[in-house]
């Protein structure tokens, strides 16, 4: 299956879900992977590939290494190997190398191309595309980074066979976010199938990829409705910052951090709390957390300034209105975000 995006500006890209196919370059090009990665599938994907000149970059596995020494690496080893304004990075892995991969591509010699071969779940669903690339840093996550696309993104749920059960989870806490946010017909076909069915896994992320590459094609630059996606993020990334970047994967994150925003949803009326237990029992399902104890709840809501979608000392939400539907505003008060959080810090 194909899904093409086309951006505002007119440049397109295809999202393929299939086996991987044989690709042949007349450039260079540049693997960056992760040791984890490499030894399950590098040789399988380098069989894949004929390019002038093939060189692999390995670099540490792990969120706490999304960070700007380790896009140094990257591009270190694209001088060395004399790459030029028409070589290739390949992201084989991860969120956590295409966000890197595509950050290190926009900047080296201004901008190459890349292509995203994602393995992980959450990758494969929502972080390929859309071109987001960036790396976290001490004030936050995600602080630092362009809008970049990639040239194409080839999405095989084959490498999925080998991604650990939490790891599977945490992506299909992004297939949620998608279809609370854009698609109750969605959300009703997730309560009633199991994603751990091998079909059913690939309906999903083809769902997931269709939603998001609609989205992205009307606001490439999260002017308005691209913050949907953020859905869960504004409380996420805080509690990612908050814990070192060590205990929670992203997608679980999102997963509480969608619970926080439910709650916050059914207090102010947007969302009935029956709906929000359906979301709830959703992500429980795939033993997503949905509970998280915030310590302190001040110091929680200052983190909020930090994001990116803070605007003139305003914090903006993202809100589901029921299931299928959200509202992306600015105009919740303080003491109902704090009310909110107070639920979570018994
Ligand atoms: N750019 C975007 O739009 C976007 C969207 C969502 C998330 N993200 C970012 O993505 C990151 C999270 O991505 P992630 O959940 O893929 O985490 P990740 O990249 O850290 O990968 C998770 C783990 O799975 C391993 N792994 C990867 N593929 C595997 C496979 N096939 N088999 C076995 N193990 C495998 C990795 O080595 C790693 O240990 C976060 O940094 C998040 O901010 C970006
Ligand atoms: O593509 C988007 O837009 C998203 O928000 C997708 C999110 O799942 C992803 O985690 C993204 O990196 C968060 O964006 P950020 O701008 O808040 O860093
Ligand atoms: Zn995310």
């Amino acid at each position: 299956m194909i899904v093409n995006i086309t951006l505002p500006d007119n440049t397109s890209y295809d999202i393929t879900i299939d086996t991987l196919k044989n690709m042949t370059f007349d450039r260079k090009v540049v693997v960056v992977t992760n040791p984890t990665i490499s030894a399950l599938h590098l040789d399988y994907l380098t069989s894949k590939i004929d390019a002038k000149e093939l060189s692999v970059v390995t670099i540490p596995d792990g969120e706490e290494y999304k960070r700007m020494n380790t896009i140094e690496t990257i591009l270190e080893h694209c001088f060395e190997h004399k790459l030029n304004r028409s070589s290739l990075l390949i992201a084989f892995g991860g969120g956590v190398i295409g966000d890197m991969t595509g950050f290190a591509a926009s900047i080296y010699q201004r901008g190459i191309d890349f292509i995203q071969i994602p393995t992980t779940l959450l990758s494969q669903v929502d972080a390929s595309v859309g071109g987001k690339t960036g790396i976290n840093n001490k004030y936050g996550k995600n602080l630092i980074g362009a809008f970049y696309q990639p040239i194409a993104v080839n999405i095989d749920p084959h490498f999925l066979t080998t991604l650990p059960k939490r790891e599977f989870g945490a992506g299909i806490a992004e297939i949620v976010k998608m279809a609370v946010t854009f698609n109750s017909d969605f959300f009703k076909w997730l309560e009633e199938n199991d994603l751990n069915d091998e079909e059913n896994i690939k309906v999903a992320i083809a769902k997931s990829v269709e939603t998001k590459a609609w989205v992205v094609s009307q606001d490439e630059k999260e002017r308005g409705l691209r913050a949907a996606l953020n859905y869960g993020h504004t409380f996420g990334h805080v509690i990612e910052n908050e814990t070192n970047y060590d205990t929670y994967l992203h997608g679980e994150a999102v997963g509480i951090g969608m619970t926080m925003a439910n709650a916050l949803a059914v207090k102010i009326g947007y969302m009935t709390q029956e709906d929000s237990n359906r979301v709830t029992a959703l992500l429980e399902k795939y033993d997503i957390p949905t509970t998280y104890n915030i310590k302190d709840v001040e110091d929680f809501y200052e983190h909020f300034f930090l994001d990116k979608k803070s605007l003139d000392n305003k914090i903006k939400f993202i809100v589901p209105k029921g299931i299928g539907d959200c509202e992306i505003t600015a105009n919740i008060s303080k003491e109902d975000v704090i009310e909110v959080l107070k639920g979570f810090n018994s």
